[in-house]
């Protein structure tokens, strides 16, 4: 898929668009406001060797500039402020939308502590920014403002200030060309530190066990990284502070040169004596403009790797919209449910190859699920189950071949409307803590299933949300259990969710929740390891090597037959745990 980088610019430029006459304005404002200082630098000293005293103009003007410059500098202040935080909170909200909306298979090649990284440091970053854009577009205007006043004072005498001014702007922009590097380095160097991160928090009770690993976590990544970035950051900021200070140097070197040149240019005192308490002042302006340069780059370099993480996910899923309502196939609504069949045909997907190793690849498959089957997928670690289920369940769009469901092929356009028929719990799931229930379902019953799967003693239901998720594995697994039940969905998919059960409540899954859901009208798709219990299965699928070898019917007959099946809320030792509507 060709990607389209914008240019940084651009990238900017198309942030700062929503709010671009607030922007001008407080810009305008802060130009003002540094007008006017330069302007009230001019008047004072004009009033110094004025022969008329303090006159009511020089009071009035005085008085007008004061506040200009005062007004100028809030207003700018607190418009820099709404603009930049408005673009932060509109960035933040763009970039997760973008990964919201971004195919699964870019997702899962793009590293999680890049996006974070990105999410958190780069968008402060640019808000710090944005933030003191007031503050250096005021700099920058009493620095014009002044070398105006000073070329008026005396253009000769400008002119070798001036060489001054060019030869501290060819040193900065040097170190500028410098520093970048520096600063680039150690923003690629933060991803890696972030990757370290996330090993010694969700890698903790590894690292306790092993000494070993842990020195290595410790001495040589972390430290290595961390070291990395401060060395990167210290020499570019070294480079900037030497540039500074020669600047600095240069600039007396000037002045001390004007007044040793006096005499030789016949300038009157007085104008000599303003033109450098000019300079004098407008050193502080200069200063934060040049000071400001490291804020800038690193602020530059921001831009560009948001600008990266955009365009990367520049290209949503064609037809998924986030917010609004999905398109059913037939272009009603949204789906209404399985009627007969999910047929898959000649249908594969392969992942991109890693280096030295064979790239692999799913099917071709040909393979019908059919409304109200229970389906098993079994084979061994790496034949391809998951990569499978992922299919079925649109998550990728299939490389090659279709997708249709009752006859209809799934296309770009109603995926995302396909997937709201199932449920799914991934044998990597995510436990969200916050219900989300099919439309008309009694809050009673989620207390239901709670005590249906022998967890209401742990947790509980307040404001919408598990009272916690702090539980074992194979607590857990059953919260998630919960929610499948609760969105109500007419398939659901389960891969390998009795891995962590108890032997009581593995047999409680195979034998009686499954029937039960299958007694409820449910399509049941199962990746499981338990041969044990393959004998809950209608149809067994077995996989090897990225394709279907065998399709059984076991054909020892279900237990319990279908009419005859355990009440869904009654528990393992047959108490009835309550009516679910
Ligand atoms: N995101 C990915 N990128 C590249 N290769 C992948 C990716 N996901 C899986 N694979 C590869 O695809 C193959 C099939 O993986 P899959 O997860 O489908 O196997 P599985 O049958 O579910 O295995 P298990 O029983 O261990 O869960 C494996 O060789 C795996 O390395």
């Amino acid at each position: 898929m060709v990607l389209n980088r914008p240019h940084i610019l651009t990238e900017a430029g198309r942030l700062l668009r929503p709010f671009w006459p607030m922007a001008a304005f407080a810009t305008a404002m802060g130009g003002l406001s540094g007008v006017a200082t330069a302007w009230l630098l001019a008047t004072i000293n004009r009033s110094f060797h004025s022969e008329d005293g303090v006159t009511t103009t020089f009071v009035l003007t005085f008085a007008g500039l004061v506040l200009l410059t005062f007004t100028g500098k809030i207003v700018s202040d607190l418009g820099n402020s709404f603009v930049g935080q408005h673009v932060v909170a509109n960035l933040r909200k763009e970039l997760t939308g973008r990964i919201l909306a971004a195919p699964i298979d870019r997702l899962e090649r793009f590293r999680a502590h890049r996006l974070i990284v990105a999410l958190n440091q780069d968008a402060e970053m640019i808000s710090a920014f944005t933030s003191n854009f007031s503050a250096l577009t005021i700099a920058a205007s009493v620095t014009l403002g002044c070398i105006v006043y000073l070329v008026i004072l005396s253009p000769m005498l400008f002119l070798i200030a001036a060489l001054a001014i060019a030869a501290g702007l060819a040193i900065n922009t040097y170190a500028r060309r410098k520093g970048i590097k520096g600063f680039e380095a150690a923003r690629a160097a933060q991803d890696e530190l972030q990757k370290h991160y996330r090993g010694i928090t969700e890698g903790a009770k590894e690292l306790r066990l092993n000494r070993q690993r842990r020195a290595r976590a410790h001495g040589v990544q972390l430290a290595g990284a961390i070291d990395g970035i401060r060395n990167l950051r210290l020499r570019a900021m070294r480079i900037f502070a030497t540039a500074n200070a020669v600047g600095s140097a240069v600039f007396f070197a000037a002045i001390g040169v004007l007044i040793a040149l006096q005499a030789g240019f016949s300038v009157d005192r007085s104008v000599l004596s303003g033109f450098v308490l000019v300079l004098l002042y407008v050193k502080g302006p200069i200063d934060q403009l040049t000071g400001s340069l490291p804020l800038f780059e690193q602020a530059q370099i921001s831009f560009k790797r948001v600008a990266e993480l955009s365009a990367e996910f520049a290209n949503p899923e064609p037809g998924l919209l986030i917010d609004a309502p999905q398109a059913r196939p037939d272009g009603g609504d949204g789906p209404q449910g399985l009627r007969a069949v999910i047929t898959l045909t000649g249908l594969s997907h392969a992942f991109p190859a890693a280096e030295g190793t064979e790239p692999f690849v799913l099917g071709p498959i040909d393979l019908s699920i059919r409304r109200g089957e229970t389906l098993f997928i079994v084979g061994e670690n790496g034949c391809g189950k998951t990569t499978l289920i992922k299919v079925i369940l649109g998550l990728y769009a299939p490389q090659e071949g279709v997708v249709a469901i009752d006859g209809m092929a799934v296309t770009d356009e109603n995926r995302d409307a396909y997937r709201q028929l199932f449920s799914a719990v991934f044998f990597d799931y995510f436990l969200f803590d916050d219900l989300v229930m099919a439309p008309g379902t009694p809050p009673a019953t989620v207390q239901a299933y709670l005590e249906r799967l022998e967890i209401a003693h742990r947790v509980t239901i307040a404001d919408g949300r598990f009272s916690t998720t702090d539980l074992s594995a194979g607590q857990k697994k059953r919260l998630a259990l919960i929610q499948v039940y609760l969105e109500g969905r007419p398939i659901i998919v389960f891969d390998e969710w009795a891995a962590e059960q108890d032997p009581t409540f593995r047999r409680i899954f195979y034998d009686e929740l499954l029937l039960d859901l299958k007694r409820q009208g449910k399509t049941l798709i199962v990746i499981s390891h338990d041969d044990r219990y393959f004998g809950a299965a209608d149809r067994i699928v077995r996989m090897e090597k990225g394709r279907i070898v065998e399709v059984t019917e076991p054909s020892a007959s279900r237990a319990p037959g279908l009419s005859d099946a355990p009440d869904p809320l009654s528990d393992r030792h047959g108490h009835n745990a309550g009516a679910i509507a």
